[in-house]
């Protein structure tokens, strides 16, 4: 062993793939570059090579990695491992038994295993200490680099799972790793969203095999990725995550904002929505872009106050929607999902899981069905687009439903109803291995209700959840670079039920009552007079 194995840092895990080297680099070169620029740990993975050549590869890579007092590990081959004394073994779900393997190896070396589910976990938990060092967990996203995939990507909410029940079955010992699919654009938001629902831990490294194996320059590739693990912030929107205490003078700022700049909110949303939502839009002083074409989200991204509202309720093509979560992301523009009849049918499941785990959305708004199955407090599916069968449930209940949905995919989470609630899990978008939250768990998540006593009409007509929507797009679309999330999202909430509350006091049904919002959204917002609106903000 060149360092005792308690010792071994995790973070940056390269795991080699001969097949994918550029032309003119070897698999040595390409180890080399990765150790010389932060690479922390080595696995030598190889399918298809022959056992001298992997014995005299591994004994070349073995010499370099201990050079830089990096460990080296061999997959699968527990007899070349011991046979050119490597520092330890990973192995996969179909490979030899661990206890055989331990027992081969010593009690010394480390020993590696692909996890990918709970039930793993509890295996290797019942083993004890002595067994298993660390978890490759994954497979995270598609991947090119694993052939015959058996399971579908696990994301980050999949990881989660894996780092609870480490801690549920008391494993504190086993290390993490996370695998499959991790590339720059992913990495901070993969150490951003994935940890124990105890909040105690969250991954202590990314493992990853093309970013460096198939780099034409491996060097700067490799310090890329060291800079991102490094990272102690994930700057996914250009405006402020910090908490705040929301009042209606943060209000008044941020709709004065949105006055100034205009923004564009480009909707990807359900056809029952699409005329209202851009009536809406224009109301509260902003441009709406109904567009679900997907050659020109990037373009609209790049515009400067650009928001998207992705509405699953008709369900446009993943590809089309995945192009644009990306390009938003990217240019760090916001985005707002909502993902309507969520659990409704297989479909819709299979959609938005897909999205969620595919980017990062600084809102999740839904009603209270579809948050309470987001945040698996609910049996059954849901029955169509609207909230059904949720009127007995408590207050706390609904609360803890959001602040669940926000902690899980580190967002502000909305719950709609006739009281509404709003939580805050952005963690101001602290990113760090290992620490998880420090502790902190969903329960302590920031969280306030909006409240303007029974409107009832308002959930009555259609596409109403879906504007405010629109609404949460257009403050945050207008934000600053020092404007702050959390007062946006609130404001909006705020505005909308305070319009409706107005709205319901000139309408005469439900037609007429569209045309009231619209107007009252109009008026509230220009007036930009939140202490004087009806609807209350309380901090729980
Ligand atoms: N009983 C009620 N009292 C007060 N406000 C309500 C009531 N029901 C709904 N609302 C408000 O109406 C809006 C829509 O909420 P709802 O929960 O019906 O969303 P939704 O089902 O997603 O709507 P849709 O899918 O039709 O767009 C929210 O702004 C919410 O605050
Ligand atoms: C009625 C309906 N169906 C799909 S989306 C939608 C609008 C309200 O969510
Ligand atoms: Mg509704």
């Amino acid at each position: 062993m060149i360092i005792p194995k308690q010792q071994v840092d995790y973070s940056l895990y390269l795991v080699t793939d001969s097949s994918m080297l550029p032309p003119g680099k070897t698999l040595y070169d390409q180890v080399k570059a990765g150790l010389e620029n932060g690479v922390t740990l080595v696995q030598i993975r190889e399918k298809d090579t022959d056992t001298k050549s992997f014995i005299e590869e591994g004994l070349q890579v073995r010499e370099l990695c201990h050079q830089f007092k990096v460990p080296l590990i061999i997959n699968d081959r527990v007899d070349v491992a011991l046979a050119i004394d490597a520092d330890g073994v990973h192995v996969g779900q179909d490979d030899m038994p661990i206890p055989m393997v331990r027992k081969l190896l010593g009690p010394d070396k480390i020993l590696g295993w692909s996890v990918g589910l709970v039930s793993e976990v509890e295996e290797l938990a019942n083993w004890g200490p002595d067994m298993i060092d660390y978890i490759g967990i994954g497979t995270l996203f598609p991947t090119l680099t694993k052939k015959n995939q058996k399971k579908s990507p696990m994301g980050p909410q999949g990881a989660s799972d894996i780092l609870t029940a480490l801690e549920t079955n008391q494993a504190s010992w086993c290390k993490t790793v996370g695998i499959g699919g991790l590339h720059p654009d992913c990495i901070e938001r993969v150490i951003y969203q994935c940890n124990s629902s105890n909040g105690r831990r969250s991954i202590d490294g990314i493992a990853l095999v093309s970013d460096i194996m198939a780099s034409p320059n491996a060097s700067s590739s490799t310090a890329v990725l060291r800079e991102l693990i490094r990272g102690t912030n994930f700057k996914y929107v250009n405006f402020q995550l910090t908490p705040s205490d929301v009042n209606a003078s943060n209000v008044r700022d941020v709709i004065s904002q949105v006055k100034n700049s205009r923004p564009l909110v480009h909707h990807m949303t359900n056809k029952v929505h699409q005329n209202f939502g851009a009536n809406v839009t224009l109301a509260l002083g902003s441009s709406p872009i109904m567009s679900e074409v997907e050659s020109e989200a990037r373009d609209l991204a790049q515009i400067p106050q650009a928001s998207l509202l992705l509405n699953t309720g008709s369900v446009a093509p993943a590809a089309t929607i995945k192009t644009a979560i990306r390009a938003y992301n990217e240019f760090k523009r916001p985005i707002v999902f909502d993902p309507v009849g969520y659990s409704a049918t297989q479909t819709r499941l299979i959609l938005n899981d897909t999205l969620l785990t595919f980017g990062q959305f600084i809102c999740i708004k839904g009603n209270s069905s579809e948050i309470l199955s987001l945040a698996r407090m609910t049996e059954g599916k849901m029955k169509g687009v609207d909230a059904a069968g949720t009127d007995l449930i408590t207050k706390e209940y609904l609360a803890l439903a959001t602040q669940t949905v926000a902690y899980k995919y580190k967002t502000i989470a909305v719950c709609t109803g006739e009281t509404d609630f709003i939580a805050d899990g952005t963690f101001a978008g602290k990113i760090q291995l290992s620490e998880g939250t420090e502790g902190v768990t969903a329960n302590d998540v920031p969280c306030y209700t909006i409240e303007n006593g029974p409107i009832p009409i308002m959930g009555d007509i259609t596409a109403s959840g879906c504007s405010l929507g629109s609404t949460i797009a257009c403050l945050l679309g207008g934000l600053k670079e020092d404007g702050i999330a959390i007062e946006a999202v609130v404001g909006a909430v705020q505005l909308y039920k305070s319009a409706g509350k107005l709205a319901s006091t000139r309408a005469r049904g439900n037609g007429s009552f569209h045309v009231e919002l619209i107007d009252a959204l109009y008026q509230l917002f220009n007036e930009n007079k939140p202490e004087e609106w009806t609807a209350k903000v309380n901090r729980l």
